[in-house]
């Protein structure tokens, strides 16, 4: 029986794209799913998918920029399977633009969801991590996370820092705390629908043509959390395998 098998799961940015197919795949090995976003319906949708195919989920509608809402969204696990195994710290957004058009809000979302969502996400669920001397966090990085490129130097300055915070998780985790960084490139999900720019949205809509499909993601997901307790898978990069960046 897979390692997954009645983990519980948090998983942010579950509406949608990679979080909602990782929590499909995890579904199907036996988590226990915690899923949060700020939609609604589509969390309603998925957790009555999981439920109908024999899938154990519930859902909290989760802001990650509100601190308060992520510690809801923990508090949530625990009431309802009394313990949490993994979070997939997978919310973010993508609006890419040249810095000379100081899309200054925009830049501002950036670091709120995918740097200080993140954050927030790890204190929700680190102390109780320590209380059970075990767990695991698993970031979305991006291969934006290891190059950098035109019109996406603050999103490229998110997922370094995600990158960062992962490794820092791993060096103080010690012996308790499993941390895995994952650094997808181009795959297809709503991510770029963020980009505001229609000049640099028409370039990543071109790159994005050769983009793979979700579970390619969910998969890897999937891989570090099915390893032994003692195994800690923390860097994984994929890639379509024509991607040039
Ligand atoms: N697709 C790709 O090519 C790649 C994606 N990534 C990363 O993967 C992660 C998931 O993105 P992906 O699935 O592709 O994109 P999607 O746009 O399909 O999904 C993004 C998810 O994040 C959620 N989200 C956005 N803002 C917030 C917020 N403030 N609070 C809570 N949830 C929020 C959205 O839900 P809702 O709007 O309902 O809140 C949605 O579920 C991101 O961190 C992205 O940077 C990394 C590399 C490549
Ligand atoms: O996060 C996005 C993936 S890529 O466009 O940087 O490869």
């Amino acid at each position: 029986m897979s390692e997954i098998n009645g983990k519980v799961v948090i998983i942010t940015g579950a509406s949608s794209g990679l979080g909602e197919a990782t929590a499909h795949r995890l579904a199907k090995a036996g988590a226990k799913l915690v899923l949060g976003a700020r939609r609604e319906e589509r969390l309603q949708a998925l957790r009555d998918d999981i439920v109908a195919q024999g899938g154990e989920a519930i859902y909290r509608v989760t802001d990650v920029t509100d601190r308060e809402q992520v510690e809801s969204l923990a508090q949530a696990a625990k009431e309802a399977y009394g313990r949490i195994d993994v979070l997939v710290n997978n919310a973010g957004l993508m609006p890419l633009s040249p810095l000379d058009q100081l899309k200054v809000d925009e830049w501002d979302q950036m670091i709120d969801v995918n740097i200080k969502g993140v954050l927030y996400g790890v204190a929700a669920v680190l102390p109780t991590m320590r209380e059970q001397h075990a767990g695991h966090i698993i970031n979305l990085s991006s291969v934006a996370g290891h190059v950098v490129f035109p019109s996406a130097a603050v999103y490229c300055a998110t997922k370094y820092a995600v990158k960062a915070i992962s490794e820092g998780i791993r060096q103080e985790g010690g012996e308790e705390i499993r941390s895995t960084n994952i650094s997808p490139g181009a795959v297809a999900t709503e991510l770029t629908t963020t980009i505001s720019d229609p000049e640099t949205a028409k370039g990543v809509n071109e790159l994005y043509e050769m983009a793979i499909d979700a579970d390619a993601v969910a998969r890897a997901i999937a891989f570090a959390i099915e390893q032994p307790a003692d195994v800690d898978i923390n860097e994984l990069i994929l890639r379509p395998t024509k991607q040039p960046l």
